[in-house]
């Protein structure tokens, strides 16, 4: 179980996405000296993207193997694959067409026009099973969880505390047992996504989320009150190691007042 999170309030919005940036960097770049390969799971949303970015501007970015990582994503846009929405493309567009990661390496969710067709259900189902054979190939994966090490998993927030397609008192935060679940009727478009849950989230080795804005800081000071998972997933993401809370000060604005 990991201690009370670390947080780390940053001045700006493009301040905070040039930090995680080369935090992201080194700190894989420490995992694969240390372990030889490392994993991460990529979020959407702006401020996940614009992490992205930072490291495709940062010099230091080839400090990282990318042909040695693993790449996961928490939630996708159940759209088709080459719509703009998909979290996958704006990835591939803001850093990974740009680093020589190993295709087989990179494991996106599918698409709406894919292998499942439009079956939201069979393709949570088939990258539960992504996971969970990614698990089985993996020396070092020793959860209960049928996923593999995540050794970074990144997070963003909604106003309303939904991290990854986890949106408050809906089914997906309800699961206990399946790792990936399709979500419908969200209230963020669009409507139909797949989503790693929280046993999937909890089962990496650090949560990092990532956020910034005077809209989130509600959410951010409930959450680091301990709200209730139900009604504030962002509370219930917690890494087995240690969980970092990557904001900016419009997001940390309202900390004091909530925090008991
Ligand atoms: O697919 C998605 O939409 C994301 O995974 C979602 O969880 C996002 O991270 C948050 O909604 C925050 O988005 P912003 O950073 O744009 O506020």
């Amino acid at each position: 179980m990991s201690m009370d999170p670390t947080v780390v309030v940053h001045p700006d919005p493009e301040v905070l996405a040039a930090a995680a940036a080369a935090r992201l960097v080194s700190t894989l770049a420490d995992i694969q000296a240390r372990k030889g390969s490392a994993s991460v799971v990529l979020t959407g949303g702006g401020t996940g993207i614009a992490v992205l970015e930072q490291v495709r501007r940062s010099p230091a970015k080839n400090a990282v193997d990318w042909s040695q990582l693993d790449i996961f994503w928490g939630d996708e846009r159940f759209l088709p694959a080459d719509d703009d929405e998909r979290n996958e493309k704006q990835a591939r567009q803001a850093l990974l067409d740009h680093v020589p990661v190993e295709e087989s390496r990179v494991h996106a969710m599918a698409a709406s026009d894919g292998e499942f067709g439009d079956d939201p259900d069979a393709a949570a189902a088939g990258y539960a099973e992504v996971l969970a054979a990614a698990a089985r190939s993996s020396s070092t994966a020793t959860g209960a969880v049928e996923v593999p090490t995540f050794d970074i998993l990144l997070l963003g927030i909604g106003g309303e505390g939904h991290v990854a397609s986890i949106f408050p008192s809906s089914p997906a935060a309800a699961e206990t047992r399946s790792t990936v679940v399709a979500v419908r009727d969200c209230p963020k478009p669009p409507p139909t996504r797949l989503s790693l849950t929280f046993p999937a989230i909890r089962a990496a080795e650090e949560v990092w989320l990532l956020t910034s804005g005077e809209a989130k800081a509600d959410a951010v000071a409930l959450a680091l009150a301990g709200a209730d998972e139900m009604s504030l997933p962002a509370s219930g993401a917690r890494g087995k190691q240690r969980t970092v809370w990557l904001i900016d000060r419009s997001a940390a604005s309202k900390i004091h007042t909530l925090r008991r």
